[in-house]
């Protein structure tokens, strides 16, 4: 039997694992923990400025980062914090809200304990949008003006033998700004902040949520909807807290990140100073990729082995990573909706909750991105994967070319995504419908058909396969997942539908049987390995905006409440949390925006 599809775990590092079971209640315990990979190991920008407060639009030509201070947020309040990850990470929950902790989280790391440092980093990145290489996007139109305008990372430590990278995002400018104030507002960090934790409860690999704290008197302008409005675009101006919310992983490494050098080390070299800078940027590009193996892949690619020859697992490990994880975005009903190169981590883990969503009804063309197009949609990510993929690949190739043996194998793990995203996918949907396979012609048969009724009842896509997961006698608990119900379609209609439902339904029922004979298994297995991989409880849009629009007046107890509900997301919890958030999407939310559609998330 299939079971919940396995997500790669972060890579460890070997390091002196802290042995101590007490927490760390302190920032100063926590710098202990501190070790500056990447500031220590990469290249700085020669045109930086010492002290870090290097806050203007610029051109950045060359080096893997930029020394930046943050910018603090005034008067901070404390939002929240992740209990999960304080845990998992040995921190005591008291420092979230401890004076020490709290400034250095909100930006000023003017007092940070040695051996913490008080200049934190941004890093520049390129852009391709579904595989098409974009300069204009910078001020500059070169692509040198372009990477985190508003994330600065200002720790890396090394806790329990792993290795993270802890990032402010609206800690403030920085070169890469492009004349934008370096700041996230409210709204956006609570999303965001929630949807991490709540992707990690579901068994998607992500970036992690630590803390957020908010200003009570620094606001910024954004454009957002009026209540209610169904306005594709934002129809008002209303200024805004800013907010910091810092979130963690074991780099933050891009494929836009990688692309940036493999750009640059492409360029001609027609003159003899340009061969020298092509020379340089081929350092950099060979400096910045094995980095990304040690932070990312160092316990799948032996540090013994050549240049050639890692570059050619990473990019199979690569493949590995972003399929299984785009599988999962399906399987949890996730749309990350602005999957550019610059918004793919190459390490393979789910980064940037700007327009994300989690559909409600089945849709595979389901999109919270007014913006993001079809290419972004619900069932076209792997598309979009495959395009970033091919873009990470055609980034490692000058790394290759001297090695005509590696750049072959590179070319057959590149034309062979498809056939991988497939085979994941599939896994995933036969994980999904509690069969051990889709492969014979009947399955195959049955999942379209399904599809074809999902779209046209249409379902709520969450409902509908946790319901299915009780494996039921007849169809009607699935039809708690209908939008249309029998009383408001027509009657004939709704007879024509429910047939269609009941045949579907007998033909799975005797699949499923005849996949549990085989296996040596039974129905109460099947639905116990079901509600493994079909969870309850999705962070819908609609749940989250009461959490922000409470939260702008200072009570944060939705968000608590939501930090409980979604982080078990595949628990049955109490009768109570069933009523309030296992349900259909009401109908006065549809086409709302700011609930139903985004046009744009900072
Ligand atoms: N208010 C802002 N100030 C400065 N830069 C910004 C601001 N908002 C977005 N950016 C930058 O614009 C680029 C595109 O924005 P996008 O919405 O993809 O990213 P984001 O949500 O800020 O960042 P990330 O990808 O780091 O999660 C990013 O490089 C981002 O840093
Ligand atoms: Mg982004």
């Amino acid at each position: 039997m299939t079971n919940r599809l396995p997500q790669k775990k972060n890579s460890t590092v070997s390091a002196i694992p802290t042995t101590s079971t007490s927490k760390v209640a302190t920032l100063g315990e926590l710098a202990k923990l501190a070790n500056y990979s990447l500031m220590d190991t990469l290249n700085c920008d020669p045109d930086a400025t010492e002290n870090g407060v290097d806050y203007a639009p610029r051109q950045v030509f060359s080096g893997h980062y930029v020394p930046i201070t943050p910018t603090p947020i005034k008067d901070p309040e404390y939002v929240a914090h992740s209990n999960a990850f304080f845990a998992e990470l040995g921190l005591a929950d008291s420092m979230a809200e401890s004076a020490h902790f709290m400034r250095m989280f909100t930006g000023d790391t003017s007092q940070v304990p040695a051996p913490m440092r008080k200049i934190g980093w941004a890093t520049g990145y390129a852009l391709s949008i579904y595989g098409t290489e974009f300069t204009h996007q910078c001020p500059f139109q070169t692509g040198n003006g372009y990477g985190d305008g508003r994330a600065i990372s200002v720790l890396e430590a090394v806790i329990n033998g792993q290795r993270w990278e802890m990032q402010l995002k609206g800690g403030g400018r920085t070169p890469y700004c492009r004349g934008a104030d370096g700041r996230a507002v409210l709204r956006s960090s609570i999303r965001e902040f929630l949807a991490q934790e709540h992707m990690h409860a579901l068994d998607v690999s992500t970036s992690r949520s630590l803390s957020l704290y908010v200003s009570k008197t620094e606001t910024v302008k954004r454009y957002w909807y009026t209540e209610g409005s169904r306005s594709e675009n934002p129809d008002m101006m209303s200024a805004e807290a800013v907010a910091i919310s810092t979130r963690v992983a074991p780099s933050f490494i891009r494929v836009g990140q990688i692309e940036l050098f493999a750009r640059r080390a492409r360029e001609d070299g027609q003159f003899e100073d340009q061969l020298d800078e092509q020379v340089h940027a081929m350092q950099e590009l060979e400096k910045i990729v094995l980095h990304l193996i040690d932070r990312e892949y160092a316990d799948v690619i032996d540090s013994q082995l050549s240049t050639p020859e890692k570059v050619v697992i990473l990019a199979r490990e690569f493949r590995g990573r972003l399929t299984s994880l785009i599988a999962n975005w399906i399987r949890v009903g996730f749309c990350q909706g602005n999957f550019n190169s610059d918004n793919c981590a190459a390490g393979g883990f789910t980064l940037d909750y700007g327009p994300f969503g989690f559909c409600d009804v089945f849709n595979p063309y389901y999109q919270p991105w007014t913006g993001g197009g079809n290419h972004y949609s619900f069932l076209n990510q792997p598309k979009a994967a495959q395009s970033n993929f091919e873009s990470f690949c055609s980034a490692l190739r000058p790394l290759l070319a001297d090695h005509k043996d590696h750049l072959l194998a590179l070319d057959e793990i590149q034309r062979e995504f498809s056939t991988v995203m497939d085979s994941e996918m599939q896994s995933m949907w036969a994980a999904k419908l509690g069969l051990s396979t889709l492969n014979p012609t009947a399955h195959k048969v049955l999942f379209n058909e399904l599809l074809t009724l999902m779209m046209q009842t249409p379902v709520d896509y969450t409902i509908f396969f946790r319901e299915l997961s009780s494996i039921p006698d007849d169809i009607r608990p699935l039809k708690k997942s209908f939008y249309n119900s029998s009383s408001q379609a027509n009657e004939s209609d709704s007879h024509q539908r429910d047939t269609r439902w009941i045949e579907w339904f007998a033909t799975w029922k005797a699949l499923l049987n005849s996949d549990c004979e085989e296996n040596g298994s039974n129905l109460e297995e099947a639905a116990k390995q079901m509600k493994l991989v079909n969870p309850k409880y999705i962070l819908r849009e609609w749940f989250v905006k009461p959490a922000y629009q409470q939260a702008t007046e200072g009570n944060y107890a939705l968000i608590r409440e939501l930090q409980d509900v979604m982080n078990q997301p595949y628990a049955e919890q109490s009768q109570e949390v069933e009523d309030k958030y296992y349900r259909l999407k009401p109908l006065e939310f549809f086409k709302v925006g700011g609930v139903s559609h985004l046009s744009c998330s900072s």
